[in-house]
């Protein structure tokens, strides 16, 4: 299949405003007191409009895709971790034993993990988890871009077509991880870009790194800025001059599925500034994501923010990998229960 283009610019409209009001409504009508059911049943209404059905229907076919990356960054002092932990936890997720693997096993979710620049050949780990490369690490952003205009595209295109294949092949909501030594500066950096901050205010701790890395963090992630100057403005260029193989193609893949109609349930950092940025590139986008989980992370606050999503879950989470997305799975299914499976007041009543 030739796939679609990368996202264009279009708008992207949002669920169906009709559906959410009959959701709505029969919100109103359960057998509970108004606004009993909190922010459940917010989400069951916001599924429900999403699914384009009231009530709206189990969720029994849930995906997460893991972008993975290494990024040049990590060479240069931004992390707690050496660079070789992203191919080892490559294989980690292959093997079904990382946290997420647990967590979406407990929680019926799907994983699927994605190479899109480890810098490593990955050998002997399936064809099919490296068979979307575009190349072995990212630039390292103060000095370079992460990117040329082709791979950006290229990477766009192949988190388009990886959701187009979990959507054709059933996903009723898609989630995105990512697992990359190193990430937390180009994300933060693409936060940061799309808000107009300065560096100091985005840079977090990452992996939980001491005062004098996060000093040096700061740094590399303004020198980015102060490099990729007005192309910032730009949703394309500042994936070109900003982020990363990996991060470009989950930016594509959240683009996508809001382009689709399909629901999707952000991660941590990386997810977070990936759908912000999805959300530049295809105007409207954001109204399709909710927010598993609030990271450690000031940009992902910032970005929840700027998306108007609250988080589900607060747990202090800074694992990535799509963990936070798959703890709140839950959630959502429960959202989904009251507003299906809980009786209406009216019904309960005597007619008069
Ligand atoms: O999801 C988050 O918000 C998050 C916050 C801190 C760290 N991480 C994970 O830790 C790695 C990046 O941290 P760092 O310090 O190497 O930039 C990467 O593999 C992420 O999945 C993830
Ligand atoms: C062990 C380890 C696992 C991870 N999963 C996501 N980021 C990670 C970083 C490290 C260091």
């Amino acid at each position: 299949m030739a796939g679609r283009p990368s996202p264009t610019g279009s708008p992207v409209p949002p669920p169906d405003p009709a559906v959410a009001a009959a959701a709505a409504e029969r919100l109103a009508g359960l057998a509970t007191p108004t606004g009993a059911l909190g922010r459940l049943g917010d989400l069951a209404v916001w599924l429900s409009a999403a699914q384009g059905q009231v009530p709206p229907i189990p969720l029994t076919d849930i995906r997460l895709v893991i972008f993975a990356g290494d990024h040049g960054v990590a060479r240069h002092g931004v992390s707690a971790y050496p660079p070789e932990i992203t191919a080892a936890m490559v294989r980690t997720f292959v093997a079904g034993k990382a946290g997420v693997s647990a967590l979406a096993a407990a929680h019926d979710v799907r994983v699927r993990v994605l190479d899109l620049g480890v810098d490593d050949d990955l050998a002997g780990v399936p064809a099919d988890v490296r068979a979307r490369k575009v190349r072995r690490s990212s630039g390292a952003i103060h000095l370079e871009d992460a990117l040329s205009p082709d791979e950006t595209r290229r990477a766009l295109d192949a988190g388009g077509a990886v959701a187009d294949e979990e959507i054709d092949a059933g996903a009723q909501l898609l989630l995105s991880g990512d697992m990359g030594i190193g990430n937390t500066t180009p994300a933060a950096a693409l936060v940061a870009a799309a808000l107009g901050l300065p560096a100091s205010e985005v840079t977090g701790r990452g992996t939980g790194i001491d005062d004098a890395t996060w000093n040096r963090k700061v740094e590399v992630v303004q020198a980015a800025l102060d490099r990729a100057g007005d192309r910032a403005l730009d949703p394309v260029e500042t994936l070109t001059a900003l982020s990363s193989a990996d991060l470009a193609a989950a930016t594509g893949y959240l683009a996508r599925a809001a382009e689709r109609g399909v629901p999707v349930l952000l991660d941590g950092l990386m997810s977070v500034a990936c759908a912000l940025t999805a959300d530049r590139l295809a105007p409207g986008a954001a109204a399709w994501f909710a927010a598993g989980h609030r990271s450690t992370e000031p940009a992902q606050t910032l970005a929840l923010a700027k998306l108007g999503l609250e988080p589900v879950l607060d747990l202090g989470l800074r694992l990535g990998e799509g963990s936070g997305a798959v703890a709140a799975v839950p959630v959502l299914r429960s959202a989904v229960a009251v507003l299906r499976d809980v009786a209406l007041l009216a019904d309960l009543l005597p007619s008069r």
